[in-house]
């Protein structure tokens, strides 16, 4: 990322409830995915409510993460890569021509499946970085704020907040991804992408992970993608299966609310997957 030739304010906290007003919905509309000549998904509908945790699940291959990377555009920094089909956030396309790359990346944040800190740059600084990169100004007081907001938010703040001037690199893996959650959500995101967050972490940072992702839920709309079973079934309120089938493009196989597909999922290509038949 590099910063950008716009300067725009951070937005507001909202007065009352913080947490209801910034998470929105997103909506993808027929999407299919190409690199190059190969086709990876196959008109993919999904909506994503405000205030939801989505999960993706699905063995590998079948196009999770070219999902997730298109609903943010980063798909499209592949140079082979191209797509078809609308993502809509809270109705408006993220994709309109008219429309900023910066702009969607600052309102649809993500994180990786491994926690990606500045190693050598401060834990506050780290929280602040995405500022930069989004040309966002704000002043020392209002950063201070922030810092300490967001790794509240992140769930991090009681563990840090005596040593923000050290090295985001000297915190464990699981403290490094909350850093990097605190980092995403200084923008102020409406969504929040996240691809196997937890992969690299062990059991403990796991759940102090999907704690934070319970708590951050109100207020940012979440879609994660998880290969682990009961991470899904405990983190989020909608699953969504996909599948590639001998070779040809991903699709959604069912989506629906998340106790029903583990409980009493429709397809039994669904079935055999949450039971672990398969993938
Ligand atoms: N940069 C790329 N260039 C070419 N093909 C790619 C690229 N990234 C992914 N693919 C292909 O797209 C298909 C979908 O990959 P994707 O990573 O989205 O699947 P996934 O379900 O997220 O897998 P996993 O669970 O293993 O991460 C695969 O066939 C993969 O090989």
């Amino acid at each position: 990322m590099s910063a950008t030739d716009e300067t725009v304010v951070l937005p507001p906290v909202p007065a009352g409830d913080p947490a209801a007003s910034r998470s929105a919905t997103l909506d993808a509309h027929e999407v299919s995915a190409w690199f190059g000549d190969h086709k990876v998904l196959d008109r993919v509908s999904l909506n994503m409510p405000a205030q939801r945790v989505t999960a993706l699940i699905g063995p590998s291959g079948c196009g999770k993460s070219t999902f997730l990377r298109i609903l943010n555009r980063m798909h499209e920094l592949v140079p082979t890569a191209s797509l078809a089909g609308q993502v809509l956030l809270d109705g408006s396309d993220i994709y309109d021509r008219g429309r900023r790359i910066t702009h969607a990346r600052r309102e649809i944040g993500m994180v990786f499946q491994k926690p990606n800190p500045f190693p050598a740059m401060s834990i506050y600084d780290n929280v602040l970085a995405g500022l930069k990169m989004n040309g966002i100004k704000a002043g020392r007081g209002e950063r201070d704020d922030l810092v300490e907001e967001c790794l509240v938010k992140a769930g991090l703040w009681k563990e840090v907040r005596d040593r923000l001037r050290q090295p985001g690199g000297a915190l464990s893996g699981g403290q490094q991804q909350r850093l990097c959650i605190a980092r995403s959500l200084a923008v102020r995101p409406r969504v929040l992408l996240m691809d196997e967050p937890c992969s690299a972490l062990d059991p403990t940072s796991t759940r102090r992970i999907e704690q934070t992702i319970g708590e951050l839920s109100d207020e940012v709309t979440i879609v994660i993608v998880t290969h682990n079973m009961q991470q899904a079934a405990r983190v989020s309120h909608q699953c969504a299966f996909f599948l590639a089938e001998q070779g040809t493009p991903g699709v959604i196989v069912e989506h629906g609310d998340t106790d029903a597909m583990f409980t009493s999922p429709q397809d039994p290509r669904t079935s055999d997957y949450v039971n672990g038949r398969f993938g």
